[in-house]
């Protein structure tokens, strides 16, 4: 390994001049967590190395793409190769057809696909194409759902908005936010609320597949499927996100770990982001063909993009989809069940009350009596001694783990989290549980 010739400090000093909190996306910026946040120059299977030299157990991947490890050799060669072809055509590949198809076999709902560049785009398309489709204006989420930036969607958002306790941004015109109804996660009653009053005039109703955005809260048994057949009887249409579940989940992502059990639904559209990339800006809108053919240019509602579908791009995704087979799923599994025991019992042997949330493999920890039952919805998550979980994330930083800057984000596993990297994880929590015990919260 060559010499560290700079320190993380001085590249935040750096770049705090000239980008805006020194981050490309403020999720970045360890501002709940404090602390200098490590700038990266190369991440391989399980591990991540900063600009100091210093490698780190990885339990962010990548915010969720990283299922197979980082810089998997075989996904790494095809990219090259692909680069090597052209970087940007402007036109249309055989890969991009050969994603679709992929997507299309796995998951019943998608019947047609998409490709876009991000999961904002993914699911800012979605809307505007069930706006087409239906007619209609107004769009239902749920509290404490992050389904990317776009204006309409960050009303009671989680992800950033939750870390940074937002309630949504400026720079959104009131006429706009006031088309967004937002309802409890898991409330079905207060989702008949809604439809009763306002259901000529709803379009969908956007729902994460599984929300993990304000740290991980499934959906209640049969509350997705629910969620489609009271939409449906409003003559709304669903959109189901799986930018975050799919294809991490399982092969079918979220919906397919619910189809073929009583909870099973058929979402209208489902949006796809992170893992369908591999790690490079793949995301995608999918759904049944009758409401996707309404997109130019086949139909009247526009959407477009210059790096739609882009080569390269898409062959990480396609090349990580195939490569993704039933063990690489079963690993996930394995060192999730592993992980969430270990944790949780690590901190109780510190006396530190907790929750522990999980949704397939995808899971987070709340902190505090109040939610040794877990959550269910974003007030329930907000309930938390949140505070507990910046000297926890230190306490695993300084031992070597990265963990997400924020308690409102889900921890994500890699199939290459071998024995040794887990290992690594286990010998940093008595420290880390140790320093979530002795937190005391701030005050103002
Ligand atoms: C469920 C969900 N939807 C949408 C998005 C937005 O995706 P992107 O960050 O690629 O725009 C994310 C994550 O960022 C997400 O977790
Ligand atoms: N779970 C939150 C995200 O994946 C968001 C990443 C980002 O906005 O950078």
């Amino acid at each position: 390994m060559t010499a560290a010739t700079t320190t993380n400090a001085a590249l935040f000093d750096r770049a705090q001049a000239a980008i805006p909190g020194g981050v490309n996306s403020p999720v970045r910026a360890f501002r709940s967590v404090g602390g200098t946040p490590r700038f990266l120059v190369s991440a391989r299977g399980p591990y991540v190395t900063d600009a100091e030299g210093r490698e780190y157990v990885d339990l962010v991947a990548g915010w969720g793409p990283a299922i197979l490890g980082h810089a998997h050799p075989e996904v790494i060669a095809a990219v090259q190769d692909a680069a090597a072809r052209g970087l940007s055509f402007g036109a249309s590949t055989p890969v991009e057809t050969e994603l679709a198809e992929l997507i299309e076999q796995r998951v019943a709902p998608v019947e047609k696909l998409r490709l876009v560049s991000t999961g904002t785009e993914a699911t800012m398309s979605a809307i505007r194409l069930a706006r087409g489709f239906t007619g209609r204006d107004l769009l239902v989420k749920f509290a404490g759902h992050y389904h990317g930036h776009s204006d309409g969607l960050l009303a009671e958002a989680g992800s950033g908005l939750a870390t940074f306790a937002l309630p949504g941004s400026a720079g959104v015109p009131a006429e706009v936010a006031a088309l967004t109804l937002v309802v409890p996660y898991n409330d079905l009653h207060a989702l008949r609320a809604v439809f009763a009053e306002h259901g000529e005039r709803i379009a969908a109703v956007i729902t994460e597949a599984a929300a993990a955005n304000m740290g991980v809260v499934p959906p209640l048994p049969g509350f997705n499927r629910a969620l489609v057949e009271l939409a449906h009887a409003h003559g709304a249409l669903v959109i189901s996100d799986e930018v975050l579940t799919g294809f991490r989940v399982s092969k079918a992502g979220w919906w397919g770990l619910e189809s073929g059990t009583d909870a099973e639904y058929t979402p209208d559209l489902v949006t796809f982001g992170k893992v369908v990339g591999g790690g490079m800006p793949v995301a995608a809108l999918g759904g049944r063909a009758e409401i996707m053919e309404r997109l130019a240019p086949l139909g009247p509602v526009y959407q477009a993009g210059t790096l739609s579908g882009n080569p390269v791009a898409v062959t990480a995704g396609v090349t990580t989809l195939r490569l993704a087979d039933d063990a690489v799923y079963a690993k996930l599994d394995e060192v999730a069940v592993l992980l969430q025991r270990e944790v949780s019992a690590a901190l109780a042997a510190e006396g530190v009350a907790h929750g522990v949330q999980r949704a397939g493999n995808l899971f987070s920890f709340l902190f505090g009596d109040a939610v040794v039952g877990g959550a269910r919805d974003y007030a329930g998550v907000l309930a938390q001694e949140s505070w507990r979980y910046a000297p926890f994330f230190h306490a695993m930083l300084d031992a070597g783990v990265s963990l997400p800057p924020s308690v409102f984000e889900a921890w994500f596993v890699t199939a290459a989290h071998d024995d040794a990297a887990v290992t690594r994880i286990l010998d940093a929590l008595p420290a880390a549980a140790r320093a979530a015990a002795a937190a005391t919260p701030a005050v103002a």
